[in-house]
């Protein structure tokens, strides 16, 4: 038995199956008489260090592998040794570990999951083993209250990577940990296994997922419901987060179970999330508020129609109506700027067109361009979301700085090879007047003996703070309503609202309060809805603080029942 949130944890393991399990394990911290209690005499070397040393140690060792992927490497296998002494090394060093454990490197492990699959982590659900999920989940005896799944559709801007998927939300659940403070232990990454298409997978001795094409709509959404009923057998309570998931499925999944169990889908309303925020800072920064601007997408997928709803809601709360603000949006996908008469459209991209009558006279055969969008309809803002590279091209760059004294240019696809316009070039090409912010880090620009900071709009932002908001007020849904308060909160923490200098979003320094922060709205607009037990309100900020588990090690003992 353990028990990993009193302040001693009791266990039936000892000896090197203590050492094998990652949330017990100490390694050189176990004291003299732990050791003595678990029977470790031996088995670790006879220096006690302490988890400070730990952490010096484990530095040392990540700081002389010479590449990105093999600093992730390293940091994958501590989390698989040792998870307390992981996020103790990550706590310390967030804004030098996040792009190794997450976008851009972590893009890299799911490309190359199974080439450098070492040890067990999460749930594996193949379609041809559906008939055994129930069996699967009871494999974990522990509660979970956290689950980030992928199908591995569509993996950052990278497309279909099958079972690669599962590096993603191994990532997304290190933040969870790491930001959002909760337990490891009480989280669960799992990908389900629906086969590839991605040719190089399929023809990879190496490929450890099932080796056969995607299975068809009616046999994923049968799956998919197996997955979801057994989930809600064995943990009715717990928090599904989607991630990564393709077009065709992502939408149609959030709206089939968003009021069924407490779900909500990363890409479409996390994404959402960030960037509506971000965009309000940005708006002020430029001297305006967000209902006055128009907003042009490039990408008109889930992470685009989820960003433009976000952003109209936002509008209609100022007082435009629901037409008005619909208006201002304009989604521009690979056939150009989506309008009523286009064929193939998906409903939430019917949502987002514009009248055909209304644009029939912009000359532009075979459909409206982004470069068209950006001379005719002026927008105050471009938001990249496409996942293909350098379509921000130095033409559409610097017709937005022609048209706005500081233009909003947001390439948000991820990782950064994807990225649709480096900081560096916009920044050049507008002679530094945009307000910049990209999905993946980047490091400050220099020009003209500045430094410009560059915003890291990325869904990092909202997910954690979320989730512990959730969790800790014991939500059982996720509304649009908790996800407009998070973006009001987040927004209010831009440094950018009283430095014009300063980046348009927190630095990573700050995530864990502003994710506090953030947790303490949501829970509080869960209770205002009904959708948690209404609390006092300092009732629901210890609830926040208890809920916070900090890497920190505990007493273990030896448990004799
Ligand atoms: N910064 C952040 O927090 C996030 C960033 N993203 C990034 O956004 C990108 C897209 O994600 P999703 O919307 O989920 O994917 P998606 O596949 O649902 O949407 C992508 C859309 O872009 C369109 N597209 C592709 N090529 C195009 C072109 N040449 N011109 C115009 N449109 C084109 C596709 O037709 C599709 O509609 C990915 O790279 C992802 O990494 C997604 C979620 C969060
Ligand atoms: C950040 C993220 O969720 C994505 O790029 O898909
Ligand atoms: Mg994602």
């Amino acid at each position: 038995m353990t028990d990993l949130d009193s302040n001693s944890i009791h266990t039936g393991l000892s000896g090197r199956m203590l050492l094998e399990n990652p949330l017990l394990n100490k390694g050189t911290a176990f004291t003299f008489e732990e050791r003595s209690e678990l029977d470790l005499h031996g088995l670790l070397p006879p220096r006690v260090e302490t988890l400070e040393e730990q952490c010096r140690r484990a530095y040392k060792s990540f700081v002389i592998k010479p590449t990105p992927i093999l600093k992730h490497i390293y940091l994958r296998s501590l989390q698989d040794t040792n998870e307390t002494l992981f996020y103790a090394l990550v706590q310390r060093h967030l804004q030098e570990m996040l792009p190794i454990i997450y976008t851009p490197v972590v893009g890299q492990a799911c490309q190359r999951y199974s080439d450098l699959y070492r040890r067990p982590r999460g749930l594996y659900i193949s379609f041809p083993e559906r008939d055994q999920i129930d069996a699967m989940l009871a494999n974990f005896k522990r509660n979970i209250e956290v689950i980030v799944v992928t199908d591995g559709e569509r993996i950052l801007g990278l497309g279909d990577q099958g079972i690669g998927g599962m590096g993603i939300c191994i990532g997304k659940l290190s933040l969870y940990s790491a930001v959002g403070g909760i337990t490891p232990n009480l989280t669960l990454p799992i990908t389900l296994d629906c086969g590839t298409n991605n040719k190089k997978l399929l023809e990879d001795p190496n490929y450890l997922g099932w080796r056969h094409e995607r299975i068809g709509d009616d046999d994923y959404y049968e799956f998919l419901e197996l997955f979801i009923q057994a989930l809600k057998r064995r943990w009715p309570n717990a928090l599904l987060q989607f991630e990564d998931f393709a077009i065709n499925h992502a939408t149609p999944l959030l709206e089939k179970y968003r009021d069924e169990l407490c779900t909500f889908n990363d890409d479409i309303q996390g994404t959402a999330g960030v960037t509506a925020a971000t965009l309000m800072a940005a708006a002020k920064a430029a001297g305006k508020s967000i209902e006055d601007l128009s907003v042009a997408f490039l990408g008109a997928g889930s992470a685009g129609c989820g960003i433009a709803e976000q952003i109209i809601r936002l509008m209609v709360g100022r007082g435009l109506s629901d037409e008005e603000a619909r208006q201002r949006i304009y989604m521009v996908d690979r056939d150009g700027l989506v309008h009523d008469q286009m064929e193939g459209l998906r409903p939430f991209q019917q949502k987002l067109t514009h009248r055909f009558a209304d644009i029939e006279n912009w000359p532009a055969e075979g459909g409206a361009s982004l470069a068209d969008v950006i001379r005719i309809a002026k927008p105050d803002a471009i938001i990249g979301v496409s996942g293909q590279p350098g379509l921000f091209t130095q033409e559409i760059i610097e017709n937005m700085a022609a048209n706005h004294e500081q233009p909003i240019i947001f390439p948000l696809s991820n990782p950064i090879s994807q990225v649709e316009a480096l900081p560096e070039d916009i920044i050049k090409w507008t002679n530094g007047k945009a307000l910049i912010a990209t999905g993946s880090p980047f490091e400050p620009v220099q020009f003209n003996d500045r430094a410009y900071p560059i915003a890291q709009c990325n869904n990092i932002y909202i997910f954690p703070g979320l989730g512990l908001g959730v969790l800790a007020s014991g939500a059982n849904r996720i509304s649009d309503k908790m996800l407009n308060v998070a973006v009001e909160t987040l927004a209010l923490a831009s440094p950018a609202l009283v430095n014009r200098e300063a980046p348009l979003l927190p630095l990573m320094d700050r995530i864990q309060h502003v994710t506090n922060d953030i947790a303490l709205a949501v829970a509080l607009q869960a209770q205002k809805e009904g959708l948690a037990p209404v609390t006092e309100l300092t009732d629901l900020e210890q609830k926040i603080r208890a809920k916070r588990w900090s890497p920190e090690y505990r007493r273990i003992r030896m448990s004799f029942c």
